[in-house]
C-alpha cells in the first residue's frame, strides 16, 4: 500500500475543510493559535514515517496527555488505579461534574478531566515515593522527550499559567474528588501537575513516534517491554469508548480505531500491530475534538481500510 500517496490524498481531501471549527475559548492562550494549521503523521511498525502539512510544528498536546499518564501508572503499579477510577465511556462533556457526584467520587474513565486528575494524583505520589527522581521533574515529558528521541521538548509555560488561571472548573472538580477521598496530594499540587502535563508541546511526528508501543504491543524503540501485551488491549480499549468524550460512538463509527483527542486540536490513533497516527487541526467540533483531524482520519482510514473492525 502506497501511504504517502494515501496520505497526500488525504490531505487533499480535507484542505477545504482546514480552519474551520472553534479554538478553545477557555484557555486563552489556545484561542489565540492560528486555526489555519493542519498536519497529519503516520508511523510504521517498521520503522517508517509518513507525514503531510504542519507536522513538525509544535502545538499543546492537552488531553492526549491523559493516555500517557494512565500508561505509566498502570507500568508502575498495574490494575490498582482502577479502584479509583472506572473505565465506562461518560457520554458527558470532558469537564462535566455531575456524573462525580452521583458516582461518589470515582470518576467514569480516566480520560475525562476527572479521572485524568486522578491517576495525574497517583503519578505524583509515586514520583514523591521515588528518591532518585527529582520532584520538579515531569515524567511524561521525560517519557515523551526519550521516546521521540527529541530532547528539545518542552512544556508551554504560558500554556499552563492561561490553565492555571482559569481553572475554576477543574477546581471544582479537584476539590470534589478530595472530598470524597480520592486525592492523596494537596488540590494544588494535583492541579499543578496536571496543567504542566496538559501544556507540553509537540508536533504530529513526535507524537506519533511517542504512542508507537501502543501499536507495538507496549515495546518502546529502546526495546524494553513497557506494558504487557493485554495491557496495551485494555488502554486501547478504554481510548476506544472514552477517547472522545461524549463523541466516542461517532469516533468509532466514522475512524474505527482506538484514539484520544485534546482540546489543543491534536488526536494520536492505535493501528494495533501496525502503526500509530497523530493529526492536528487546532478548530474543535461541538464536543472539543479536532473538527478536520476527525475528518482526515475518517478519509485515511477509509482509503487504506485500517480499522480494528
Ligand atoms: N479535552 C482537553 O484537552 C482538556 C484539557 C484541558 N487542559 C482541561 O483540563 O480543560
Amino acid at each position: 500500500m502506497d501511504v504517502e500517496q494515501i496520505l497526500e490524498d488525504t490531505y487533499r481531501a480535507v484542505r477545504p475543510l482546514i480552519g474551520s471549527g472553534a479554538v478553545a475559548e477557555y484557555i486563552p492562550r489556545l484561542a489565540a493559535v492560528n486555526p489555519d494549521q493542519f498536519g497529519m503523521a503516520v508511523v510504521m511498525n517498521d520503522g517508517r514515517e509518513f507525514q503531510v502539512g504542519d507536522s513538525l510544528v509544535p502545538f499543546s498536546v492537552q488531553s492526549m496527555s491523559k493516555v500517557l499518564s494512565l500508561v505509566l501508572v498502570l507500568a508502575d503499579h498495574g490494575e490498582d488505579i482502577w479502584r479509583r477510577v472506572g473505565r465506562e465511556p461518560s457520554g458527558a462533556a470532558f469537564n462535566s461534574l455531575t456524573q462525580l457526584e452521583y458516582s461518589r467520587g470515582i470518576p467514569r474513565n480516566p480520560f475525562v478531566n476527572a479521572g485524568a486528575l486522578v491517576v495525574t494524583d497517583q503519578l505524583l505520589t509515586t514520583k514523591r515515593q521515588m528518591s532518585d527522581f527529582p520532584v520538579e521533574q515531569n515524567p511524561i515529558l521525560d517519557f515523551v522527550r526519550q521516546e521521540s528521541g527529541n530532547p528539545a521538548i518542552g512544556l508551554d509555560s504560558l500554556v499552563a499559567r492561561s490553565e492555571a488561571e482559569h481553572s475554576d472548573r477543574n477546581a471544582a472538580i479537584a476539590h470534589l474528588l478530595s472530598s470524597f477521598g480520592n486525592l492523596q496530594n494537596p488540590v494544588d499540587e494535583v492541579l499543578e501537575q496536571y496543567f504542566e502535563q496538559c501544556a507540553i508541546s509537540m508536533n504530529c511526528r513526535d507524537v506519533a513516534v511517542a504512542v508507537s508501543f501502543l501499536a507495538r504491543g507496549g515495546i518502546r524503540h529502546d526495546g524494553t517491554q513497557l506494558l504487557s501485551l493485554s495491557e496495551v488491549k485494555r488502554v486501547n480499549s478504554v481510548m476506544l469508548t472514552s477517547g472522545f468524550y461524549d463523541a466516542a460512538g461517532e469516533f468509532a463509527y466514522r475512524v474505527g480505531l482506538p484514539g484520544k483527542s485534546g482540546v489543543g486540536g491534536g488526536i494520536l490513533a492505535i493501528v494495533p500491530g501496525h502503526c500509530s497516527i497523530c493529526v492536528w487541526a487546532p478548530g474543535l467540533n461541538a464536543s472539543g475534538n479536532s473538527l478536520v483531524g476527525v475528518a482526515a482520519l475518517d478519509e485515511f482510514t477509509t482509503r487504506t481500510g485500517w480499522s480494528i473492525f
